[in-house]
C-alpha cells in the first residue's frame, strides 16, 4: 500500500476511534438522577459479577482490588484519620470466607496505607492462593490478626474506632451458620460504627433485616443490592467503578456519575424505602 494510502486509513481509524470514544464519555458524563438507580437482586447480581468475568474478561483479582481500595476511600472520606480517638485509628476489619471477606482484605491494606491501625479478624481462610496471598499482604505488612472474636462487645467498643464488616456480600443466604452467628450477636451490640462493605452481614440480599447489624457505612459495588434501600444509615457511597458502558446498559444500571477520577460517588436515598424493583425509589 502507498504511503498516502496509508496515512489516510490511519487518519480514518483515528477519526473512528476518537468517535467512539467521545461518544462513550458523553453518555457517561450526564447526569443521572439517583432516584433511577437499579438495585439489585441477588441473582441479578451474581450475573452481572459473572459476565464481568466471562463476558469481559476480568479477573476476580483485579475487581476485588478495586473493590477494596473504593471501600478504603469511602471509609477515609467518612471517618478522617485525625479524627480517630482511640489508638491513633485503631479498626477492625472482620472478613468472611468468600469474596467479600477478600474485599475486606484489599481494604485492610490501603487502609493501611493511608495511615490507618487495621487489626483483621479473617478466621475461615480459603484453601485458594488469592485469599492466601491477600493475607500474607496484610501480615508482612505488619497487620495483627485477632485469634479469636469476643464475645464481649465492649472490649471492641473500647478497642476500635471502627469495624469494618467485610462478611458476608451479596451470595449469603440465611439462616447465618453456627460458626459466624455468634460473631454477627457480638457485632450487633458494638456501639463503634459499623462500615459495611456491599451489604450489611446477616442481612437478607433483598429484604434486609430488621433485627440485624445497624451499618452506619455502607459502600454498594457496582450496584446496591435491593436490600440497600432499607439502609438508613448516616452514608451510602456506591464504589467499583468498573463496569463497561455496554453492561451498566445491558442491565439498565442508570449508574450515577462518578466525579472526575474518583472511585466512589455518595449517594443521598430518599427517606422512604420501599422494597420493589422498578427502578422508582418513590
Ligand atoms: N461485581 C462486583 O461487584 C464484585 C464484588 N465482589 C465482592 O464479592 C462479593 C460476593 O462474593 P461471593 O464470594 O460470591 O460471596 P460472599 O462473600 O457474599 O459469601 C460467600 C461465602 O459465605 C458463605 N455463606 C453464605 N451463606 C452463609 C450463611 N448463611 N452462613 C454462613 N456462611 C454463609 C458461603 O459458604 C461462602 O463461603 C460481593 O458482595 C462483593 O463484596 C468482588 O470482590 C469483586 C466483584
Ligand atoms: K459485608
Amino acid at each position: 500500500m502507498s504511503r498516502t494510502l496509508l496515512r489516510a486509513a490511519f487518519r480514518t481509524q483515528v477519526i473512528t476511534h476518537h468517535l467512539l470514544n467521545s461518544r462513550y464519555q458523553l453518555t457517561h458524563n450526564m447526569a443521572v438522577e439517583i432516584g433511577k438507580l437499579k438495585f439489585l437482586g441477588q441473582e441479578e447480581a451474581q450475573k452481572i459479577d459473572e459476565e464481568l468475568f466471562t463476558e469481559y474478561a476480568f479477573s476476580i483479582d483485579q475487581l476485588m482490588e478495586l473493590a477494596g481500595y473504593s471501600s478504603a476511600v469511602a471509609i477515609a472520606k467518612c471517618y478522617p484519620l485525625e479524627n480517630m480517638k482511640k489508638d491513633n485509628g485503631a479498626l477492625l476489619v472482620c472478613c468472611g470466607p468468600g469474596n467479600n471477606g477478600g474485599d475486606g482484605l484489599v481494604c485492610a491494606r490501603h487502609l493501611k496505607l493511608f495511615g490507618y491501625k487495621p487489626t483483621v479478624f479473617y478466621p475461615k481462610v480459603p484453601n485458594k492462593p488469592l485469599f492466601q496471598n491477600l493475607r500474607l499482604q496484610c501480615e508482612r505488612m505488619d497487620m495483627p490478626f485477632l485469634s479469636f472474636f469476643p464475645s464481649e462487645a465492649h472490649l471492641i467498643t473500647d478497642s476500635y474506632n471502627l469495624v469494618v464488616d467485610a462478611l458476608f456480600g451479596f451470595s449469603f443466604k440465611g439462616p447465618v451458620r453456627p460458626e459466624f452467628a455468634p460473631i454477627l450477636e457480638t457485632l450487633k451490640k458494638v456501639e463503634t460504627p459499623i462500615c459495611s462493605i456491599d451489604v450489611p452481614s446477616g442481612w437478607d440480599v433483598e429484604n434486609g433485616d430488621p433485627d440485624g447489624l445497624k451499618p452506619e457505612l455502607l459502600i454498594s459495588l457496582t450496584a446496591p443490592k435491593l436490600c440497600a434501600k432499607l439502609f438508613d444509615g448516616k452514608f451510602h457511597y456506591l464504589g467499583g467503578r468498573f463496569v463497561p458502558r455496554s453492561l451498566e446498559q445491558k442491565y439498565e444500571l442508570n449508574l450515577p456519575p462518578y466525579p472526575s477520577s474518583d472511585c466512589v460517588v455518595e449517594l443521598k436515598q430518599p427517606k422512604t424505602a420501599h422494597l420493589d424493583n422498578s427502578g422508582d425509589n418513590n
